[in-house]
């Protein structure tokens, strides 16, 4: 059986830069994600990006611009099975907002792509960042 999770890319424009958020899970390989997480019974996959996005950083719906024709699928085995993880993108509204950090994960950082990119690890997490990123430089800025 198939695991599916979902979340957002978030990013913020820092003095000109764009920077993208990840989170360093407080277990296993403390490798370093957006805010997704496990779909539950009778959720759809923005209720699930949503309900995720505000455990694991703090983060309101009306905090962000959420791109919702901007979205991202990830496929791989986690734990042995195979898994899916859809990202939307989406921006940090207001760029003092505090990320709360739940027992999940140990520490934040929010990093321009290359950084972003680099800490990500994965090939296709780094591909999505890239395509994310240019869909920002080509209709945002
Ligand atoms: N080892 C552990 N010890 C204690 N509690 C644990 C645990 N693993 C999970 N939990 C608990 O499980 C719950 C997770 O719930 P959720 O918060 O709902 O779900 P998640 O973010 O999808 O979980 P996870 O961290 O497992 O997912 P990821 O795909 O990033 O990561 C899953 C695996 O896939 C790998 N992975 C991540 N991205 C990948 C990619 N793009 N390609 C290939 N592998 C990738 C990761 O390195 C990791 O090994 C939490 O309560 C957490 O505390």
């Amino acid at each position: 059986m198939t695991t599916r999770a979902c979340g957002f890319v978030i990013f913020r424009r820092m003095q000109g830069v764009v920077e993208y958020l990840l989170l360093q899970v407080s277990y296993g390989e403390y490798h370093w994600s957006p805010p997704k997480g496990h779909v539950d019974p009778g959720e759809s996959d923005m209720e699930t990006a949503l309900r995720e996005t505000k455990e694991e950083a703090g983060l309101l719906p009306n905090d962000l611009n959420i791109f919702e024709n901007v979205k991202q699928e990830l496929n791989y085995e986690a734990n042995g099975k195979p898994k899916i993880v859809i990202y939307w993108l989406a921006e940090l509204l207001n760029i003092d907002k505090v990320i709360q950090l739940s027992c999940e994960h140990q520490a934040y950082k929010w990093l321009p792509l290359e950084e972003a990119r680099s800490i990500a690890k994965y090939q296709d997490m780094q591909d999505t960042l890239k395509k994310f990123n240019d869909y920002i430089t080509k209709n945002l800025l």
